[in-house]
């Protein structure tokens, strides 16, 4: 009760004087509900336009009692106009009531002989208007701010789905490391303005994205990224200031690979909004650019593929040396089968083609097939049949959308399923749940008509299971075993390449010996700076015993 208040009901009953606040506060009340409600309704009438000129296909998202539903525009619009006229519906009943409560308050003034005072309105009835046109005043306020915002301002919304929402994060990570430079490299005479507006628009909240990339040698090196963290930040480009606000949803989920919803909202002065187009391809190119002359790997992440780590730079397939003529034959192959989709086409053929390198391990298998796909200036998807979560059709879907230009690679085959596996098919491998037919299924590529190369690797091919390495499924098996003396050679001489002579005792000495190509590389890494330590330390070679000094 306010002070002037019950100054005013100082002169009454106690009883009178609480009766008269009781009024006063159901009044109020009311007025505050109408005007949350005005709000709902102005709410529901902002998402009503912007859904209306949408086609009834799109899908949109609402979160009930904490779980998200997806629907379609369709099937909400009419839901939300009659939710819009359910709460005018309300609003008229609250009004009536209001002024039910007005007639009632004032016939018990009359009937108590209260003088209806300026105070009394002041307090009373008139409070409650105040409230409701305080909130009047604000969805005002706020209609004005936006109104001025949707005329002076445009923004372009970058969901975390899209494809070109990792390129904008790199790009403008990228545009900070140039505005830092051009920072560091202001001389003592530009201004004190242009260096101020410059710090100024660098981003202080940074998140980190890191990346691992492994070398043949087995060594990992690690790369951090700075991109814009969670929040808004404003950048100049050409001339133009950009606000970037990165949002993450904190309820909403990305329903197909379990991940936060994210967007970069972009927003500039309304005359300036080519420039969207222009930062959109710039970030394009800038990604682009660092694959070139590189292998892209992808893993399945949920239903999708994404790149893991960097593009790796191209493997030179002389680099990788197996025996006489396999390299060239696999190459052929893999030429012939590429350039003759129409062949398939014509003859109802899948379009695909099943390749098995088999042998022991450390003989060249998974380099070989990177250096294939550098050399095809293909990209590599991973795939990985042990992943927790993985279904038949699941499994069937990442073959069918696996990017274009691209081998298919599922390595150590045998670990996945061999001779003995569970009849029933009821198991699946480990955690996943990807049965032997969803296998064979998927790999027949039924859903698709595009071309699929296929890799398989695998160290024991005894225990494969027939039905999966039959023609059609692997159309080419190729052993690829220990060094042969050919092997031994040309290894040694790509990595001493004057020393045919040396290349001979070396060979002779270890030629009926079981040596892998990895074992040998990793004797000629060791005795890089000398050929002729090489070949008279061909024991430790055999003994794996590596004396450093
Ligand atoms: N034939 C080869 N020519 C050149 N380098 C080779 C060859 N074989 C193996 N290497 C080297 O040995 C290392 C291991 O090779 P890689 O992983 O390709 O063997 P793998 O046959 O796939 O082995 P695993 O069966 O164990 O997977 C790589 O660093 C690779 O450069």
């Amino acid at each position: 009760m306010s002070a002037a208040s019950a100054q005013d009901s100082g002169k009454l009953s106690p009883a009178v004087a609480a009766e008269i606040n009781k009024y006063k506060q159901e009044l109020q009340n009311i007025a505050v509900k109408i005007g949350d409600l005005e709000t709902e309704a102005d709410e529901h009438g902002l998402v009503i336009d912007t859904m209306k000129p949408m086609s009834g296909d799109r899908k949109c998202f609402r979160l009930i009692n904490g779980v998200l539903v997806e629907r379609t525009v369709k099937e909400v619009l009419p839901a939300l106009e009659v939710n819009k006229k359910g709460i005018k519906d309300v609003i008229e009943k609250l009004l009536e009531e209001y002024k039910k409560k007005e007639t009632a308050f004032k016939e018990f003034q009359k009937k108590n002989g209260i003088q209806q005072t300026n105070s009394a309105n002041i307090f009373g009835i008139d409070t409650a208007w105040v409230g409701a046109g305080l909130a009047v005043l604000r969805q005002g306020a706020r209609r004005g701010a936006e109104l001025a915002r949707r005329q002076l301002l445009v923004s372009m919304e970058i969901p975390s789905k899209d494809k070109s929402y990792q390129w904008m994060l790199i790009w403008i990570s990228q545009q900070n490391q140039i505005n830092s430079r051009k920072l560091a490299s202001m001389s003592q005479q530009t201004s004190w303005l242009q260096k101020s507006i410059l710090k100024a628009a660098m981003p202080r909240q940074l998140a980190v994205e890191t990346s691992f990339k492994q070398h043949d040698n087995g060594s990992v090196s690690t790369n951090f990224n700075l991109v814009p963290g969670q929040g808004k930040h404003i950048f100049n480009y050409k001339g133009r200031w950009i606000q970037i606000e990165r949002l993450r949803e904190t309820k909403m989920v990305d329903f197909t690979t379990g991940s936060p919803w994210e967007t970069i909202t972009m927003t500039t002065l309304s005359r300036d909004r080519d420039v969207f187009d222009d930062i959109l391809t710039k970030a394009r190119e800038f990604a682009l650019a660092q694959q070139v002359g590189k292998t892209v790997l992808y893993t399945s992440f949920g239903p999708e593929w994404r790149p893991f780590g960097l593009p790796r730079k191209r493997r030179c397939l002389d680099s990788v040396i197996l025996d006489d003529n396999v390299s060239q034959t696999i190459l052929n192959d893999v030429h012939d089968f590429t350039r003759n989709g129409q062949w398939y086409d014509e003859r109802g053929i899948p379009y695909r083609r099943g390749y098995l390198l088999y042998g022991p391990p450390g003989s060249g298998k998974t380099s070989f097939i990177q250096a294939l796909a550098g050399e095809l200036e293909y990209n590599i998807c991973i795939l990985n049949l042990s992943e927790r979560g993985l279904t038949d059709d699941r499994l069937n879907h990442l073959l069918t959308v696996a990017p274009e230009r691209s081998i298919m690679l599922l390595e150590d085959i045998d670990a996945a399923f061999t001779k003995e596996r569970d009849q029933s098919e009821k198991a699946g491998y480990q955690q996943s749940m990807v049965t032997f037919s969803g296998l064979l299924n998927a790999l027949d590529g039924v859903a698709s008509s595009e071309e699929r190369l296929i890799f398989m690797t695998t160290n024991h091919i005894e225990r494969l299971d027939p039905a999966l390495i039959r023609p059609g499924r692997v159309d080419m098996k190729v052993f690829l075993g220990n060094a042969t003396p050919s092997q031994m050679r040309r290894m040694f001489t790509r990595f001493y390449p004057c020393d045919e002579q040396l290349a001979e005792s070396f060979v002779d000495k270890i030629r009926d010996k079981s040596i892998s190509t990895a074992h040998l590389q990793g004797h000629f890494v060791f005795y890089k700076h000398s050929a002729k330590a090489a070949v008279d330390n061909t024991d430790s070679l055999l003994t794996q015993n590596y004396k450093s000094g």
